[in-house]
Order: structure tokens, then sequence, then C-alpha cells
């Protein structure tokens, strides 16, 4: 803690602050941050945020932080642990003082951009000035002026590359760590291993759940790190059981959404559901019940809306679940309410005021990595303990509240596990090796991982950047790598752009990266669906889907980035304008890089498409399927597994090879997002990787023999006549001397 140093917030030279002053702060005529007097709306919030139990207990908190350089923090949900502790530390006397500043760090950016808002307007400071966010591809900060910043874990965890020592920060709050998502568990090494050499930096580890125990004993320095319990709640919610298990749950979260809209108080409802297309159809159904509902009964029933909440929704329809419920019919009726049926991205940190009533079927997709066939997938499971106390955690935010649980309360005992396996256990690590390696971490089998992944899924992720030439044999970074690291993006995209110049299309892949990183674009409206799949084909290459994307972009600007375009043609122009400002952002790494920005216009475009289609391969050669002679399903490549083309894909026919970009699991396995290709390209392309000897036999095995025989014979040829042409040219020459 800063001994002796004059404080340009309080002005005056004291050896630590208190809460009594920073309490004189808060309260005071003046915003010690922008030096205006405080609103009206600041002093409404102050007295909300007074009876916050995190609040009284700032003394408290000021004493551990003095004391010691890493804090726990575990308090339940609601106890204010995102939105105060951040204030907390940021009212002390560290961060202005050094000119550094303090970053907060959630695992979603929808819960970041959400607290950053909240906490702007408790400060009473515009967001993006003194408090601001950042998320992939988004920064609203303003560097000199931003005090508080909260981020993705994954941005954080990207900062370390240019900054290992995270100079530019005071403080590092991870909250949520009981998530521990593999960006929150790969900083917790970091800054573990940091600790030792800035001693001035403090590190606030929060969590809502009581396994802090395990954060405390990794936190051992000397000694375990403290614990900082913040106890109780604001408002009580009220936990209802099922008395049988629901055997659909989706029908019978609707029904308990009919029920509460029948029969309970006025009070917004939220609603956990696993993915998109249930959510979307729940979402319908719910809507067509309800206004049935109203229409039988308009003198006691009020309108009801229904929001969906998923991550590939565009941020600005995300923030429609703010949005205030549907005002009565007339003004003496019944109450509006609002739905809001969601993803578990509004699982933690989000407050979403008006919301008093959750519905928690008790399921979420979760993440699985298969590291044997490199297959990751997402698959409904059932949720842990502390997910379902996340979830009720959302009601009785700003008052009381109700959770209807679709499951058993003997389920709830017995059945469920206390919390998730960590995601880095269930996941692909290769971006986030390649990260470590450029961060400077040596060892990855013995860095020091809260828990460590499995040694095969660490082997899996090295070997696909040994293979996409980023780490050599010995696991350094290339010079390659070292470039791919700049992008935030997978190591196959990175490489794909970096090599895209040899192949005269860096724009071209530019765009298609920028368009796969955006949410899904095509809308297919239920009512609709066949004009909308006649603008999709009308819009589609026969080649494939990756080019298809290039074309939906390029005749949006033709169309001069119009609106109406887009509506006509069922796209979503939010996603687009996203993409371009992806491609814009992504157009400047390369420009740093000094990677050529090209594009050759063959008179003849399909050998432009063929140059493109090899520049995915240099990318995605692992991302291969080889069709299973006439059974219509395609055999992925080395891994064997059984595959369809994907519903939505575009292509025309089934071509015998092709490269995909996803590997979904939904009813049947399918591959999405998918492009026709050459197999003598991979041979040509990533020779590395189609050594043959290390196939199984098979089909593909065969198939791809057969191809490497014709080429060795037209090389064959092709040498023998040079052979011959040289020999005559010699013969000339000694028949000449
Ligand atoms: N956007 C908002 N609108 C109204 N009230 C809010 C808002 N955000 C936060 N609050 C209030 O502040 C309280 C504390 O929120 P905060 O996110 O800090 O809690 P938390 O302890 O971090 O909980 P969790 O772990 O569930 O996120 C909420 O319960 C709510 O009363």
């Amino acid at each position: 803690m800063a001994d002796s140093t004059k404080d340009p917030l309080f002005g005056f030279i004291r050896r630590r602050v208190t809460a009594k002053q920073v309490q004189g702060a808060i309260d005071g005529k003046e915003n010690p941050f922008t030096r205006l007097p405080h609103s009206d709306r600041y002093h409404k919030i102050l007295e909300a945020r007074k009876k916050l139990p995190v609040y009284t207990q700032m003394d408290d908190f000021y004493e551990m932080y003095a004391k010691h350089q890493i804090i726990v923090v575990v308090g339940e949900t609601g106890s204010g642990k995102t939105t105060q502790i951040p204030q907390f530390v940021v009212y002390s006397d560290m961060p202005q003082t050094k000119g550094k500043i303090v970053a907060c760090t959630q695992p979603r950016r929808l819960a970041t951009m959400s607290a950053a808002k909240r906490v702007a307007d408790e400060m009473d400071v515009r967001l993006g000035k003194q408090v601001g966010y950042s998320i992939r591809f988004e920064d609203m900060t303003d560097p000199g002026t931003t005090i508080l910043k909260y981020m993705t874990d994954g941005l954080l965890l990207r900062e370390a590359m240019n900054d290992p020592d995270f100079e530019r920060y005071s403080t590092i709050i991870l909250d949520e760590a009981h998530e521990r998502t593999v960006a929150t568990d790969s900083l917790m090494g970091l800054l573990k291993s940091l600790v030792k050499r800035r001693k001035d930096l403090k590190i606030i580890v929060m969590s809502a759940t009581l396994d802090a125990l395990k954060f405390q004993k990794y936190f051992t320095i000397d000694e375990p790190a403290p614990l900082f319990k913040v106890p109780g709640r604001t408002h009580p919610v009220g936990i209802f059981y099922t008395r049988e298990p629901e055997p659909d749950y989706v029908e019978a979260a609707i029904r308990t959404v009919i029920m509460i809209h029948r029969t309970e108080d006025p009070g917004d409802i939220l609603v956990f559901l696993t993915g998109q297309e249930e959510i979307e159809d729940a979402c319908r159904k719910i809507k067509i019940e309800a206004d049935d509902l109203v229409a039988n009964d308009p003198d006691t029933v009020g309108p009801l809306s229904c929001i969906p909440l998923y991550s590939s929704l565009p941020p600005q329809q995300q923030q429609r679940i703010f949005d205030p419920a549907p005002p009565p019919r007339v003004s003496d009726g019944p109450p509006g309410r609002k739905v809001i049926v969601s993803t578990n991205i509004a699982e933690t940190s989000l407050t979403v005021d008006g919301v008093v009533y959750v519905v928690d079927p008790g399921f979420s997709k979760q993440k699985l990595y298969n590291p044997r066939i490199r297959v990751e997938s997402l698959l409904v499971s059932p949720i842990s303990k502390s997910s379902a106390q996340q979830r009720a955690g959302r009601a009785g935010r700003t008052r009381p509240g109700k959770c209807f649980r679709l499951f058993t309360e003997k389920d709830f005992m017995k059945e469920l596990e206390e919390h998730m396996h960590p995601e880095i256990l269930r996941c692909n690590l290769s971006s986030t090796v390649l990260d470590l390696v450029k961060v400077g971490v040596k060892d990855l089998v013995r860095f020091d991982w809260v828990d460590a992944p499995a040694p095969e899924t660490l082997m899996r992720a090295l070997e696909l950047l040994n293979f996409l030439a980023a780490l050599d044999d010995d696991g350094n970074l290339t010079p390659l790598g070292t470039k791919m690291s700049a992008f935030p993006l997978d190591p196959q995209m990175s490489k794909m752009l970096i090599t895209s110049p040899e192949f005269d299309c860096s724009q071209e892949i530019l765009t298609i990266v920028a368009m796969l990183s955006v949410p899904n674009f095509w809308s297919r409206p239920n009512n609709r669906r066949k004009e909308a799949d006649i603008a999709k084909e009308l819009l589609s290459l026969p080649d494939g889907d990756h080019l298809t994307l290039i074309n939906v972009f390029n005749e949006y600007q033709n169309n001069l980035n119009d609106s109406k375009w887009a509506w006509n043609n069922y796209i979503s122009a939010r996603a687009l304008a996203e993409a371009a400002n992806v491609r814009a952002q992504l157009l400047r790494i390369m420009e740093r890089l000094e990677i050529d920005l090209v594009t050759k216009s063959h008179p003849d475009q399909t050998r432009h498409y063929v140059d493109i289609r090899k520049a995915l391969v240099c990318g995605y050669f692992m991302q291969v399927a080889h069709r299973e002679g006439d059974k219509g399903s395609y055999l992925t490549i080395k891994d064997n597994q059984v595959v369809s083309l994907h519903p939505s894909c575009g292509l025309d026919t089934q071509p015998e090879w092709v490269l995909f970009n996803e590997f979904v699991l939904t009813t049947r396995p399918y591959i999405r997002t998918v492009t026709e290709i050459r197999p003598e390209w991979l041979l040509e392309l990533a020779a590395n990787y189609y050594d043959l000897k290390l196939f199984t036999d098979g089909e593909t095995k065969r198939a791809l023999q057969r191809v490497l025989n014709r080429l060795r014979k037209k090389q064959g040829k092709k040498n023998a006549k040079a052979a011959a042409s040289n020999k005559k040219q010699s013969e000339k020459k000694e028949a000449a001397s």
C-alpha cells in the first residue's frame, strides 16, 4: 500500500485509505472523479447500494486489502461483489496515484458490458470514460481517463502477450472464478507466478460459491490467501421444486411461465433453456398461449412479451432484455409482463431489474472435448448445484423473488454435482496453448494449473500448433506462430490469413474470417421459411459456404450497406455491420504485421475461387472429410467420424472431398460451413499431416494413395520430359562443338 503518498482524489497524505474517508467521498457533494456535483440519480442509486451486504463491510474490506496481496472474496449472488468491490478498489489510494488502473474480469461479454454500465451509473460517470469495458472487437475505454475496466477474461489473457507483467494494472479482480473458464484458470496460473515479481500488484479472486477454499489453498504464498466472506443477500428467493420429474422440460417450462402469468403477482420472468432453436420455439409457443389467455380473459390477464437471449444474437438484440415490460392494454387494466428465455449466458453477474421469477429446468449445453477424435461438441446435460444457485440468484435482486425448479428436491440433492467440471478439462486447448506459449510459459505440463488438463488434450493442442507450423518440434514459438498469436482468432484462422497473400486472396480470406467471427446472420422467420430459403439459395455459391460468405458480404457492400437489401434477403444487417467492424480491426492487425493485402481478379472467376479454397486448406487441412461411397455420409480424415452435411449447407452436390469449419452434434453429427476441395491440395499444402504412413488403412487412405500415385506419375512424366529435353540440348551443344 502506498505510504505517504499525496492522493489526487482525497488530497491528503495518509498511510492507507479508511472506509470513513471513502464514505465521505461517496457521500460528498462533488464527484471526486469528474469534479462535477453528484446528480439526483446518483443519490437514488446510492440509497440502494448502501443496503447491499458488501457495502456494509467496507471497513473490513479495506483492512484486509491493505494487508494482503491476494484476497479471495466469496459471497452469495446479489450481495454486491461485481459492482461494489471494484469501486472500493478505485476509491482506495492505489490505482490513481501510480497511473495504473483496475481490471475486473468476467467470463461473458454480456455480463461485462452490463456490469460496466451499472457501475458507470453508480459512480455517476459516462460509460467509456472513468469506467469502461473491453470485449473482443469492442473497446469502450478511454486511455488516460479510464480507471476501472471491466473486461472478458479472454481479453486480459491476450493482453498478457504484450504486457506479461500486467504493468498497466494496480489491481486485477477475477470475478466469477467459480465458473472456472479456461481463460480465468490460465490467468490464475499466470498471476500466481507474477505476484512474486510484482509486489505492488493486488489480486482479488471472487467466487459466488463456497469452493473458495480451493482458491485460498492455490494462492498460498507464505500462507493461504485470506477469505473475505460476505454473509447474506439483500432479498429472499423462495425455491419451489416439482413433485415428480418432468418428462419434457421445455413443455414444463412453458406451462410454468403461463401458470406464473395467470396466478402470480406482477414481475418479470427469466427462463433457462439450452439453445437457440429451443429458445425461439419456446418463445413462439409462450406467445401463442399468452395471447390466447389475454383474448379470453382481458380483465385479469395482462399482455406478455417474450424476449429470446443467446450468445449468437447480435449485441443490440441482446440489449432488448433490458426493455420495459409491455404496458397494460387499457390504463387501469392488468399490468404487462416480460419473459426472457435464455441460455446460461444470463446465469451469472447479470441483473435485469424487474425479474422476480426464475424458471429453471436444470439443463444447459456444455462443452465437451474428446481429444482422441479431436472433436469439441456441445451436449445438453444436467447443470450443477452451484449453477442452480446462480440461476435462482437472478431473482430477488431488486426485490424478493421465486425460483421454480422443474426437477425434484431429491434430484437436486442426490443427482446434481456440486460444481461443473472446470472448462479446462472439457475443451480444445489450441488457442490457450498458443497464448500461453506466447506469454512465455515454457513447460505447459508443469505449469501451475488450478486443475491440470488431461495430457492427451495438451498433446492434441501442441500437435495442431506444430502441424500449423506455429510451434517447432521442441514446442518453441516460430516466427509464424508469433504472427498468429497477434490475432484474436483460432489458430487455424490466423494461419489462413497469414498465408493468404501467397494465393493472392488476402482481401477475400479477411472477409471469410470476419463473417465467421460474427453471429449467424441468416434469418429464417417461422412464417416465411420458404421465402428465406429461396433468398439464401440465390446468394449461395455452389462450390462452398465459405465462398458464399464472401458473396453475401460483397453484395451488401455493393448495395451500400442498405439495411433494406439485407431485410429483403433475410439477412441481419446488424450482423453484417459487425462483420465489417471485425474486418476493419483484423485489417489493422494485418497492416501492423505487414501482411500484404492483395486480391487478384482473374478473368476466370473459378480460378480465383480455387486460390481462395487453397488458402482455406492452409488453415483447415485437419478439418476435412471424405465422402463414403454413395451412402450420403462423410468420414472425417484420420479421426474417422461418420458425419453428414448440415442442412444449412449450400452445396448443390455432395463433392468427394470437403473442408469444414465446424463439427456439430445435434440429433446426429454434422459438419457445418462446408467447401469443396481437391485432394491434391491437401498433399501439396499440408504434406506433413498428409503423410500417408500416418493413416490407418481404409478407403480414405486408398483414395489419397491413388491421388498421390497420379501426382507422382505426372511428376515422373514431367521429370522424364525435362530430362529428355536436357539430353537433346546437350547433344545439340556437343554436335555444334
Ligand atoms: N443493472 C442493475 N439495475 C438495478 N440494480 C442492479 C443492477 N445491477 C446491480 N444491481 C443491484 O446490485 C446488486 C448486486 O449486484 P452484483 O452484480 O454486484 O452482485 P454479485 O454479488 O456480484 O452477484 P452475482 O455473483 O450474482 O453477480 C443486485 O442484486 C441489484 O440489487
